[in-house]
């Protein structure tokens, strides 16, 4: 296959995206309270809504930090709306990411014409406030489906079904982070072309080649001692809302890395970390360190190589800034970047996972003008977070042992 976006019909190539933006992504848990407790103490997301709230514990609870939504469905419960009873490989996993869009039954035909599997058929439902329609497609990956709405005639919090949660407890101070930049997925092997290729043909993403002349059948293969990584993203061009999709499989031959460790819980694939855009990422991960958030370090190598530290010092910046975090840098070529004039930066930093070893876990970054994924600073991620991944193992294994 040549082209990913090797359509069946040639003017679905054309089409532009029906999605707006990115609406929320789902967490599915066997212990809400704690994810709850998580994101609010931690990650300083604030409950602003909630469904089953009738004397017992709510089923599903919507949190914000500015227009990063998250869901939390208690993966017991029978009565989840918006979403659909879909056997889940994990009792805790990231496996909706719902989308807005303006025309639903519009798009859930041309989404079955494309041969897609509706878990939930176009549907619509009422408040006071309004209606909302929506559906909910099986992607390609895994567990992975999305949720497809129109609430733009729905005039309250969130959607019918919730209620809206008072929140007196918003101390005023500037958010943390703004908008989901991206979320990655874990792909099996050999799997990635016919990923994009659905996400090409159903929702009119576009490959987004992160270097230049990239084929998108190949995506950037980041391969050395301890790392064997293929990456291939795509976009909406023109929708920065939407968020891009990294699509990320280990190469063979390496050994046990975090992809593989990921697919051993998720064997078909699935959302493996998501990007939180921050205007300040110093700031950000010293509010979220301050609430207890442990972030995946570096070694001080990475901060005293020559080459590192005179990018980062021209950044503006020392490294003693970010070795404090584990904070990385790069200084995208001119072909990532989004203006031609100035230094374009990308400031990145993993945080440990949410659920448990080996699993979802968010991420922090900061875009001063590079719009791509710098190399280094994958490379670097890969091999931080796969120290932070092997000393939980190490630690989990001790306490099994002691016990
Ligand atoms: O840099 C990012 O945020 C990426 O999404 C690239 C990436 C993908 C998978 C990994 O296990 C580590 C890094």
């Amino acid at each position: 296959m040549k082209n990913p976006c090797a359509c069946s019909e040639p003017q679905s190539c054309a089409m532009s995206s029906p999605l707006t933006r990115l609406s929320h992504i789902t967490l599915q848990v066997s212990n809400p309270q704690k994810i709850i407790t998580d994101l609010v103490a931690k990650y300083r997301f604030r409950v602003f809504a909630a469904r089953g709230l009738d004397g017992v514990a709510p089923c599903q609870v919507a949190l914000r930090n500015e227009k990063v939504v998250f869901v939390v469905n208690d993966s017991s419960s029978s009565a989840l709306l918006y979403d659909a009873p879909d056997p889940l490989p994990s009792p805790n996993t990231a496996c909706n990411i719902s989308y807005e869009v303006e025309d639903v039954p519009g798009l859930c035909q041309q989404l079955v014409k494309n041969g897609c599997h509706l878990l939930v058929p176009p549907s619509q439902l009422h408040s006071d406030a309004g209606p909302v329609s929506y559906c909910v497609v099986k992607s390609i990956l895994g567990n992975v489906r999305h949720t497809l709405l129109d609430r733009s005639r729905y005039m309250a919090a969130f959607l019918p079904g919730f209620q809206p949660i008072e929140n007196k407890e918003n101390d005023g101070s500037p958010a943390s982070v703004t908008h989901i930049d991206h979320v990655t997925y874990a792909c099996p092997r050999g799997t990635t072309p016919r990923v994009m290729e659905w996400y090409s043909r159903c929702l009119g993403f576009k490959h987004f080649p992160l270097r230049e002349e990239e084929d998108p059948n190949q995506g950037v293969e980041i391969s050395g001692p301890q790392i064997g990584l293929r990456l291939t993203s795509v976009e909406c061009p023109g929708r920065a809302e939407v968020g891009k999709i990294v699509m990320a499989e280990s190469l063979p031959q390496r050994g046990q890395n975090q992809i593989d460790q990921f697919l051993l819980h998720h064997k078909e694939g699935g959302i493996q970390h998501v990007g939180l855009l921050t205007p300040d990422i110093f700031r950000a991960a010293r509010d979220l360190a301050n609430n207890g958030v442990l972030f995946a370090s570096q070694p001080t190598s990475y901060y005293n190589d020559p080459q590192k530290e005179a990018q980062i010092l021209r950044a503006g910046f020392t490294p003693q800034q970010l070795l404090h975090f584990g904070i990385l840098l790069d200084s995208c070529t001119k072909f990532q970047a989004q203006k031609d004039e100035g230094q374009k930066i990308l400031l990145q930093v993993f945080a440990e996972p949410l659920f448990s070893k080996d699993s979802f876990y968010l991420e922090l970054i900061e875009r001063r003008g590079a719009q791509g994924f710098g190399e280094g600073n994958i490379r670097a991620l890969w091999h931080s977070m796969q120290d932070m991944m092997d000393d939980l193992s190490q630690k989990v294994h001790e306490e099994a042992v002691t016990q």
